[in-house]
C-alpha cells in the first residue's frame, strides 16, 4: 500500500527546510491537481509538504503599482477581491472563469502556477501582465518562467511566494472553454501596457502559453480590434485534437483577440 508523511510547516522557511531533507517530497496547495495524480498513481511522494497553513502566503494587496498576490490566495479570492477588481477586473474575471465552484475554492494560484497545465487560465495573465513570480529563493520574469508543456524554472526546491502583476492601461481576457472540463480550448489574455501591447494565448499552444506578436504589433500603433482584419493567425505548432483541429484553434486565437480588445476598450 502507498504511504506518505505529511507536514504542515508554519513558515515557507521550515517549508523549504522539509523540501530540502526530505528527497522526492512534493508541496500540496490547494490539492486540486496533485491529489488526482497521486489518486492515479502517476505520482506517490513519500513527503507532502502542505503550504495552505502558512499565514500571510495568500495576502492580496497592491504595492506601488504593482497588485500582489500571494501563493495561496485561491481562485474564489481572487475573483471576489475588491483590490484585484479595481487594479484588474480582467484578473478576477479569469480566476472566476476557472473550473467550478470547488475548484475555485480550493484551487491556488501558486499551484496552477507551478504546474502550468497548458490549458491553464493563470499563464495567460501572466505573460500578457508582464507578471514576476518570486519565490523564496528569487524574481523570475514571466519570459523566463515558463519553458514548456508543464514545465517551468522553478527548482525542486524552490516555492513560489508571491506574484507580482503590474497595473496595465486596459486589458481583458476571453476564453472558450471545453464545456466538460472548464480548462481553455483556447484563452486570451490582452493587456495595454504603458509601453506596449500584449497578447498571450493558453490552451492553443503544444509548448503551452505564448505570444502572438503580429496582432501586438498591429495594436501597439492603434488598440482597436479593426487593425487585425487581415492578420491571419498560423496553425503551425497549435493542438490538434478530439476537441479541435489546429486549424480551428487558429481561427478561435483571431476571433478571440478581437472580442478581448473589445471588451478592453469597453471598460473605458
Ligand atoms: C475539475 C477541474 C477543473 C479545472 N479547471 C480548470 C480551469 O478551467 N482552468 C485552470 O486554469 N485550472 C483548472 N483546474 C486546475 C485548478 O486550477 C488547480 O487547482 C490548479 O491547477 C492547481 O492548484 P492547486 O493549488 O490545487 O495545486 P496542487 O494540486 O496543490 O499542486 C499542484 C502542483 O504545484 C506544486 N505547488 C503548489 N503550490 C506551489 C508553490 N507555492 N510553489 C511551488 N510549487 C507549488 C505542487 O507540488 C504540485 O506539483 C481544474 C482542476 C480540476 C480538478
Amino acid at each position: 500500500m502507498y504511504e506518505f508523511k505529511y507536514h504542515r510547516p508554519g513558515t515557507v522557511r521550515q517549508a523549504a527546510n522539509l523540501l530540502v531533507k526530505n528527497e522526492d517530497a512534493k508541496l500540496i496547495a490547494g490539492g486540486h491537481t496533485l491529489v488526482p495524480v497521486m489518486k492515479q498513481r502517476l505520482a506517490s511522494p513519500p513527503h507532502l509538504v502542505d503550504l495552505s497553513h502558512i499565514e500571510g502566503l495568500d495576502t492580496i494587496e497592491m504595492k506601488g503599482r504593482s497588485l500582489v498576490i500571494g501563493a495561496t490566495a485561491k481562485h474564489a479570492e481572487v475573483a471576489n477581491s475588491a483590490v484585484v477588481g479595481e487594479a484588474i477586473p480582467a484578473l478576477a474575471e479569469l480566476a472566476g472563469l476557472i473550473g467550478d465552484p470547488a475548484v475555485r475554492h480550493r484551487g491556488t494560484i501558486g499551484g496552477s502556477l507551478a504546474n502550468n497545465d497548458p490549458t491553464a487560465d493563470y499563464p495567460a495573465a501572466v505573460l500578457a501582465l508582464g507578471a514576476t513570480i518570486v519565490t523564496n529563493k528569487r524574481r523570475l520574469k514571466a519570459e523566463e518562467y515558463f519553458q514548456g508543456l508543464f514545465s517551468t524554472a522553478l527548482e525542486a526546491d524552490e516555492i513560489i511566494t508571491k506574484v507580482m502583476f503590474p497595473v496595465p492601461k486596459k486589458a481583458a481576457y476571453v476564453k472558450f472553454r471545453n464545456q466538460a472540463s472548464r480548462y481553455a480550448l483556447v484563452g486570451v489574455f490582452v493587456a495595454k501596457r504603458p509601453s506596449d501591447v500584449r497578447v498571450a494565448v493558453t490552451g492553443a499552444g503544444s509548448d503551452g502559453v505564448f505570444r502572438v506578436t503580429a496582432f501586438e504589433d498591429a495594436l501597439k500603433k492603434r488598440f482597436s480590434h479593426k487593425v487585425l482584419d487581415g492578420i491571419a493567425v498560423s496553425a503551425d505548432g497549435l493542438n490538434s485534437d478530439l476537441h479541435g483541429s489546429a486549424e480551428y484553434r487558429a481561427h478561435l486565437i483571431g476571433v478571440l483577440t478581437r472580442r478581448a480588445v473589445e471588451a478592453a476598450n469597453a471598460k473605458d
